[in-house]
């Protein structure tokens, strides 16, 4: 289990026109993932999806905040200390061209960590290479054609494979998928979703979605949690499916209209949730972060900041002062 509480993260602009300007990438997320679990975690770009993966994943550091793997808070210890509860939790990079080193053959990139492993845990150099296989199969790769290979001699969802077979060297408890099918040719990307759901179900990993996309949330984890993310803050969170079906954020409500495999279907006499007005992160006001585009903002949205919370006797917490209950019709993930 790792959760998260109260996490924060400011980022300083260090070139540019924006020099010296902060942006406040994440402001005091809370978040809890359990063993073999699924969550996803979306919003538009620029929301902090992937600066709150890196965090979880170990690879950034937060201003403040907890975050405790397994019940050890991670705060009061060493980097070195932290090094084998973070390994626990690997990240999927959007990018399998970059992820991989590209001089060096498949064999040796899965080589390294398992020798690595095979030196700790006292395991003979044949565990090595048998290890090897075994991962490969279980990423649905043919071992033989693979392991001799360098990574610009297979294809892009091949690659996103060997990256997720890498992953599993250390034995993780949690796999952090940024955004994973992105950069893979659309009819590949299914197959690569259909192996993060497989390992899930086989081997009890949990899986973190980062995604602008939530039918692919909904496909991973028709159990998981959902986290939708507006400018740093969590503004919707709970069942996947029930907030797909029933979205109160007029934020959500936006996001899953825009998406091609769900349609908003507005009541009457409703204004629809459009958002009209480019991001200034710059500006902090004390309101919602969302009052500035919502079409159901009041005053009190523009001088108070709605928490996360089950207002409202709504199934998912929402950050909303004026939840509303509008249709938003999903069709099933495969028939859009
Ligand atoms: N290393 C960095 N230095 C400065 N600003 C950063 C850095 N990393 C992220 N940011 C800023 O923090 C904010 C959140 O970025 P982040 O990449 O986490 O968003 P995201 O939701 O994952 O977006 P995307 O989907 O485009 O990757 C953005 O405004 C981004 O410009």
């Amino acid at each position: 289990m790792i959760t998260g509480e109260g996490i924060t993260k400011t980022f300083r602009q260090r070139g540019g026109v924006l020099a010296g300007r902060e942006v406040r990438a994440l402001r005091g997320v809370d978040f809890a993932i359990r063993k073999g679990g699924a969550a996803s975690f979306i919003g538009e770009s620029g929301s902090g999806k992937t600066t709150l993966g890196r965090i979880i994943a170990g690879l950034e550091s937060h201003d403040s905040g907890e975050i405790t793997i397994d019940g050890t808070p991670m705060s009061p210890l060493r980097p070195r200390q932290r090094e084998p509860y973070f390994r626990r939790i690997q990240l999927i990079h959007q990018d399998p061209y970059s992820a991989l080193n590209p001089t060096r053959t498949i064999h040796q990139t899965l080589n390294a960590p398992l020798d690595l492993r095979a030196k700790w845990t006292r395991r003979p150099r044949s565990w090595v290479e048998g290890r090897a296989e075994e991962l490969l199969e279980l990423v649905g790769l043919d071992p033989g054609y693979v392991l001799p290979r360098y990574p610009h001699q297979l294809s892009g969802g091949m690659r996103q494979r060997v990256v997720i077979a890498r992953a599993l060297t250390v034995d993780p408890e949690m796999l952090v998928a940024d955004e994973a099918v992105s950069m893979i040719d659309v009819s590949l990307r299914l197959g690569i979703l259909a192996l993060l759901k497989d390992l899930r179900e086989r081997l009890g990993v949990s899986v973190l979605f980062i995604t602008h996309d939530v039918a692919t949330a909904r496909y991973i984890g028709e159990d998981g949690e959902l986290y939708v993310i507006y400018r740093g803050q969590v503004v919707e969170r709970g069942h996947v499916e029930t907030i797909i079906s029933d979205p109160v954020h007029p934020y959500t409500q936006s996001l899953l209209s825009a998406i091609p495999v769900l349609r908003g279907l507005e009541r009457p006499g409703e204004q629809p949730v459009v958002p009209t007005e480019a991001l200034d992160e710059g500006r902090d006001d004390a309101g919602c972060l969302f009052a500035r585009r919502c079409p159901f903002r009041t005053g009190r949205c523009e001088s108070e900041r709605p928490e996360l919370g089950h207002d409202g006797g709504m199934l998912q917490e929402h950050a909303c002062f004026h939840p509303r209950r509008r249709s938003v019709v999903a069709t099933p993930v495969g028939r859009a």
